[in-house]
């Protein structure tokens, strides 16, 4: 792994926006009461473990353009990109509803304008937004090989997918050895970066060619039958 993200590079958005960032934990813990979205959910949890985490992606993304955050829960990391990045325009999706209506209700109460919401499993969302964003992201979603099945399909050639990531990233990608560019995506590089003395990282793709014929497959196709396999 050669390249790193340090805190020092994020620590201007986080200044810059703590004022929205506090508001959208304070709303993500009123939130949690009435749907699970996070696990712990209070203050400090909240703020060191998941705030700032998505906050290490910041760097990556491009400098314009739309970016689509799959299952994105109580809004991890797309409400945290939105806030810190408002030129970026931003897709929260996720297939639950419940968790879909929190989210629609935290963007609307921070009067976030550069955030849709969209609630559908995203091999449906796909099928209709082929290559419409310029990265697609996920955190807590699944392995590398089957995320990169839902991600692919949205971006742009020349795009960007990210990957949250923590040990198992080398074993996940292992998994699928050389074979991306099936998917018509770059070998991954991985991006590391360090919170709470725990080594995590990104796992990075870029969209260089078209997808395989027959993709975006049905729901549920991606992890019974792994295209990699
Ligand atoms: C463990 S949660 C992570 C949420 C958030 N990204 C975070 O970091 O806290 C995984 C989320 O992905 C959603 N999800 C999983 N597979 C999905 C799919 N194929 N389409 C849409 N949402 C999906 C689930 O509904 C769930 O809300």
């Amino acid at each position: 792994m050669t390249e790193s993200i340090a805190f020092e590079e994020i620590n201007k958005y986080i200044g810059e926006n703590e004022a929205g960032l506090r508001q959208y934990v304070s709303l993500l813990i009123k939130a949690n009461e009435l749907a699970r979205l996070t696990g712990p959910s209070d203050e400090e949890t909240l703020w060191n473990g998941h705030i700032i985490d998505c906050a290490f992606a910041l760097p990556l993304l491009p400098e314009r353009g739309c970016v689509i955050d799959v299952g994105t829960g109580g809004g991890l990391p797309g409400l945290v990109w939105a806030i810190c990045r408002p030129e970026l325009r931003v897709t929260l999706l996720d297939s639950i509803t419940r968790k879909c209506a929190q989210v629609e209700r935290i963007a609307a109460l921070m009067g976030l304008r550069n955030v849709e919401v969209v609630c559908s499993r995203s091999e449906d969302y796909a099928k209709k937004n082929l290559e419409k964003f310029d990265a697609a992201a996920a955190r807590a979603v699944c392995a590398a090989g089957i995320l990169a099945e839902y991600l692919a399909p949205f971006v742009k050639t020349k795009g960007k997918l990210i990957a949250f990531k923590g040990p198992k990233a080398q074993e996940e990608l292992a998994a699928v050895g050389n074979k991306w560019k099936t998917l018509g995506l770059s070998q991954p590089r991985l991006v590391s970066y360090e919170l709470d003395e725990m080594s995590r990282c990104f796992v990075v793709w870029n969209k260089v060619g078209p997808l395989p014929k027959g993709m975006p497959r049905r729901p549920g196709m991606a992890e019974k039958f792994p295209w990699y396999r």
